[in-house]
């Protein structure tokens, strides 16, 4: 089955070929240095043959995307990385695992197909009513997946995350990152940077714990993980790739092991927020007061009623909140908008 995809080189193809279940899995080899895994649908590990055993000197690189399956522009990123692996225009010399998260939504072309598989990780797909639907038994297999890409027997220098996204709406940053909850740890002024150098310039700190991807990787492994949003929601084919430049080569560069060229912590360069609350969905007739087009990062005065529900007023509480993400079509005790204050950089180094 693996020769489809060593033929095609087209492993977003091959997956959306067989998006529910690959049950062979399978090993290639690219020349003699690259040895190539394929784990399940949407799961790929490339492992440099140059990595001894036992060694701590590489990193373990985690890039994901399609964890929503309209998210698009990720899922052509990720796959044109994988393209150049296969074809050895790039070589690996990090050990990296490349996952699309929710093949059967690529294909329906949705966020999701029943429940929202970033509100599922961090053991939420087995709690209620447990495994009852494909997303529930998906998030709970890339929770493994990473486990064993994780645990090998080296222990790596560092260990990275990457959960590649795109939003519902358009933003006044364009291409921003969020920063799972990190309790006694400081915010890593080099991933800043890296993220800078990529075009991300805007980064927001979460406040508590979530059920999200990066929020695994970065409590469970104490990965240098993000959400990453990479602008505005597109079909297929709609996407301007030209704006990804950075990014890709970046990418690239970790991949590779090539020099990343990162300029030392400036916060002039980025744009930094606290997230000060996030807003959950009490009754079923929560509407927000702004229109469906106002931007991310929009920011409103203190006592602006944002939202109405169960009757109530829902106020801005500090001199300014920005928000973002704001969505009043999920589920009652779903998240419905994060609120964001100026960050400090106390915590950075
Ligand atoms: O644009 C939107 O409303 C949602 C975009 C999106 O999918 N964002 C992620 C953020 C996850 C995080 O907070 O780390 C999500 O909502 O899952
Ligand atoms: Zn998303």
């Amino acid at each position: 089955m693996l020769q489809a995809l060593i033929k095609s080189q087209d492993f977003l193809k091959f997956t959306l070929d067989n998006p529910q279940y690959f049950e062979e899995g399978g090993t290639f080899s690219i020349g003699e240095h690259t040895q190539v895994e394929v784990w399940d649908t949407g799961v790929i590990v490339f492992e440099p043959r140059s990595i001894a055993a036992g060694s701590s000197e590489h990193k373990d690189i985690v890039l994901s995307c399609a964890v929503h399956g309209n998210e698009t522009a990720p899922i052509e990123l990720c796959n044109a990385l994988i393209k150049e692996l296969l074809q050895e225009k790039i070589i690996a010399k990090q050990r990296v695992l490349f996952l699309f998260g929710n093949p059967p939504a690529i294909i329906n072309g949705t966020r999701f197909i029943e429940e929202n598989l970033n509100r599922l990780f961090n053991g939420a797909h087995s709690a209620g009513e447990g495994l009852t639907n494909p997303e529930r038994i998906r998030a709970k297999k890339l929770e493994q997946y990473v486990d064993t890409f994780f645990s090998t027997k080296s222990k790596p220098m560092q260990r990275i995350h990457y959960d590649l996204h795109t939003a519902i709406r358009a933003s006044k940053h364009e291409k921003f990152a969020i920063y799972p909850y990190r309790p006694g740890r400081q915010y890593s002024a080099e991933q800043i940077m890296f993220l800078e150098a990529c075009g991300i310039d805007t980064v927001l700190f979460h406040h508590e714990p979530t059920t999200t991807f990066s929020y695994y990787s970065s409590k469970n492994y104490q990965a240098d993980a993000f959400t990453i949003e990479l602008g505005k929601v597109l079909p297929f084919g709609k996407n301007d790739m030209t704006r990804f430049i950075a990014l890709k080569e970046m990418l690239n560069r970790l991949i590779t092991d090539a020099p990343l060229g990162l300029n030392k912590f400036d916060e002039t360069q980025v744009n930094l927020y606290q997230v000060c609350r996030a807003i959950n969905k009490g009754f079923d007739d929560f509407e927000f007061t702004f229109a469906n087009d106002v931007e991310n990062f929009t920011a409103f005065p203190r006592g602006y009623i944002l939202a109405k529900e169960g009757g109530m007023d829902i106020k801005v509480e500090h001199d300014v909140e920005a928000i973002v993400f704001p969505n009043a079509k999920v589920p009652v005790g779903q998240r419905t908008v994060l609120c964001l204050k100026p960050a400090s950089t106390d915590n950075i180094a």
